[in-house]
């Protein structure tokens, strides 16, 4: 029974205290009312707690600060104090793993961060750090909380270095699921992986009004920053989804194949998918002839465990494959070349995709596997002017720098400084194999004829005859597997079919690999 104090109006025993908070629990649970709820609901979108019971196993979520309010005055701030600040903390599990969590609640501010919801944040992510588990943010937020000015932009500024600081050290994961501006749209940006969700989820820096304000341009929030741009053109998004239940089913997934910090291995799932698996298919899934395109989404289905992966940035820079899936139940990052777009070729965005991911793999254990068949770097204007030497750079560091067991497999054909950059093996990959199909060379022959044999080709009685004679003797020379085979340059020849087990076979040996760099403070990566 609840003794009230007749002076007070307050309950003074120990039961009614306990009724109190309960009865305070249930308010920062219900929210901020229920038009609210419907106005999110009515917009597609979950709440923040609808969405934190689709991401963590059944009743394993613990919450942090749930009866934080800021103590922030004017604009009429101190008569609007809702509990939780909106932002809801705290950690639980996925698959019985820890992981950590914040939440915005967009129906309090639209979700914008003021000081007691940064702090909330920050202390979050420092227990996130402390205990060596993933962060995972659910982002619905439309940035600084206006009201609060300067202590709003610091809580930002206390995200950003804690996101740079987490860095490497525990995989972050930011899911956007609403209009997400400013800082909401920075610290995502600053985290391993972002998803999306078409329609319901934006990222910009500054929303359409104020680009029309500042540019004149008119543009819808989904057309500035929407889902598909982020995931097709600006290349900010790696995952996109249609709605919110399969985006979080998405990013369990993604957990599942991450371990929960730089000290440990990702966690391995035994397999019935067998390791000495033959696999046949793989001489009719890639033509022999060098110039013909084919799916090499295919080739990786059939290398690995049950044909299972997971593709990242799928649809940005997609003449270039990086993926992660299982060989014999032990996670690896694939790097592979699409031959079916832009002929498999290098570029900018390619560059810069694969290198992301490169960088991500080493840092969080996982073995790389690159699937070479690329016929160079993407020639022209446009590129240069682009800065492909820099940005091909990226790539090229990224791999020099990765001390994870590397295999590489040069499928068709690796011309020129593309075949260096992709994990060969003077830039210190640990094994590579090459298909009997294969070309290493410098460039293809009708380009490597017209340049050294340029004087014989004119001065030829019949020029066409002669180039085509030059062509055969320099394929015939240089343009097969055991050219590079005899000088060591790889370190065997495989039949095709047996690719699966030699992958997982290396893999096996390269499980205790212990590799150090120099010490520094840190390197200069290309930019
Ligand atoms: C680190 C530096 C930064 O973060 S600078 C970034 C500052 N933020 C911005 O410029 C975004 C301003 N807001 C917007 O553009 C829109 O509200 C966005 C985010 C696109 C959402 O639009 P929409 O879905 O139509 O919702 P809405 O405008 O009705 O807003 C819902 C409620 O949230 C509020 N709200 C919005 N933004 C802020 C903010 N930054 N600070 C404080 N409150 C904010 C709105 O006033 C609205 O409140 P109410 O429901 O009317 O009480």
């Amino acid at each position: 029974m609840t003794v009230v104090d007749e002076t007070q109006g307050e309950p003074t025993d120990a039961r009614g205290r306990v009724a109190e908070l309960h009865a305070l629990r249930e308010e920062a649970l219900r929210g901020p009312s229920d038009r609210a709820t419907e106005a999110q609901h009515a917009k597609g979108k979950l709440t923040a707690r609808e969405r934190i019971e689709l991401l963590l196993d059944p009743g394993s979520f613990h919450e942090v600060e749930q009866l934080r309010r800021h103590r922030a005055t004017g604009f009429g701030l101190e008569n609007k104090k809702p509990y939780t600040d909106g932002v809801i903390t705290g950690w639980g599990t996925v698959e019985g793993r820890t992981v950590f969590l914040y939440a915005h609640d967009f129906r309090i501010f639209g979700g914008a961060l003021g000081e007691a919801h940064a702090t909330k944040i920050h202390k979050i992510m420092d227990m996130a750090i402390a205990a060596g588990a993933p962060l995972v943010s659910l982002n619905d937020g439309a940035g600084a909380r206006i009201q609060e000015g300067v202590s709003a932009l610091a809580g930002y500024g206390g995200i950003f270095q804690r996101n740079t600081r987490a860095s490497g050290v525990i995989p972050q994961i930011s899911v956007m699921l609403g209009p997400c501006a400013g800082g909401a749209a920075y610290s995502p940006a600053l985290t391993d992986f972002v998803f999306m969700v078409r329609e319901t989820s934006q990222m910009f820096i500054t929303g359409p009004d104020v680009v029309k304000a500042v540019t004149g341009e008119e543009i819808s929030q989904n057309g500035l920053g929407g889902a598909d741009v982020h995931a097709e053109i600006s290349g900010v998004a790696h995952f996109a989804y249609d709605d919110e239940e399969t985006c979080i089913a998405e990013v369990r997934y993604l957990l599942s194949m991450l371990p929960s910090n730089n000290r440990e291995n990702p966690p391995a799932h035994p397999s019935e998918d067998p390791a000495d698996r033959r696999s046949d298919v793989l001489l009719d899934l890639v033509p022999a002839d060098g110039n013909r395109p084919y799916d090499m989404a295919k080739v990786i289905e059939e290398l690995v465990d049950d044909g299972d992966y997971l593709e990242v940035h799928e649809r940005w820079a997609r003449n270039i494959i990086c993926a992660l899936a299982r060989l014999d139940g032990q996670v690896v990052g694939i790097v592979a070349n699409q031959p079916q777009t832009l002929a498999g070729v290098l570029d900018i965005e390619a560059s810069e995709k694969a290198a992301r991911f490169v960088q991500m793999c080493d840092a969080f254990n996982i073995p790389i596997v690159t699937l070479l068949d690329v016929p160079g770097f993407l020639p022209g204007v446009d590129q240069e002017h682009g800065g492909i030497i820099r940005h091909g750079a990226k790539l090229l560091y990224a791999y020099c720098n990765a001390t994870v067991p590397r295999i590489s497999l040069i499928l068709r054909k690796a011309y020129g400084g593309a075949y260096i950059v992709m994990d060969s093996q003077s830039i210190g990959a640990d094994l590579t194999y090459a298909w009997p199909t294969n070309e290493i060379a410098v460039m293809g022959a009708e380009g490597a004829a017209n340049v050294i044999f340029r004087r014989q080709i004119a001065d030829a009685e019949d020029p066409e005859a002669m180039r085509a004679r030059m062509v055969k003797e320099y394929k015939a020379e240089l343009m097969h597997p055991y050219y590079a085979a005899e000088r060591g340059l790889v370190d065997d020849v495989i039949d095709p079919a047996e690719t699966r087990e030699v992958l997982i076979a290396s893999l096996a040996m390269l499980r205790t690999k212990h590799a150090d760099l120099p010490s520094r403070k840190h390197g200069n990566p290309p930019q």
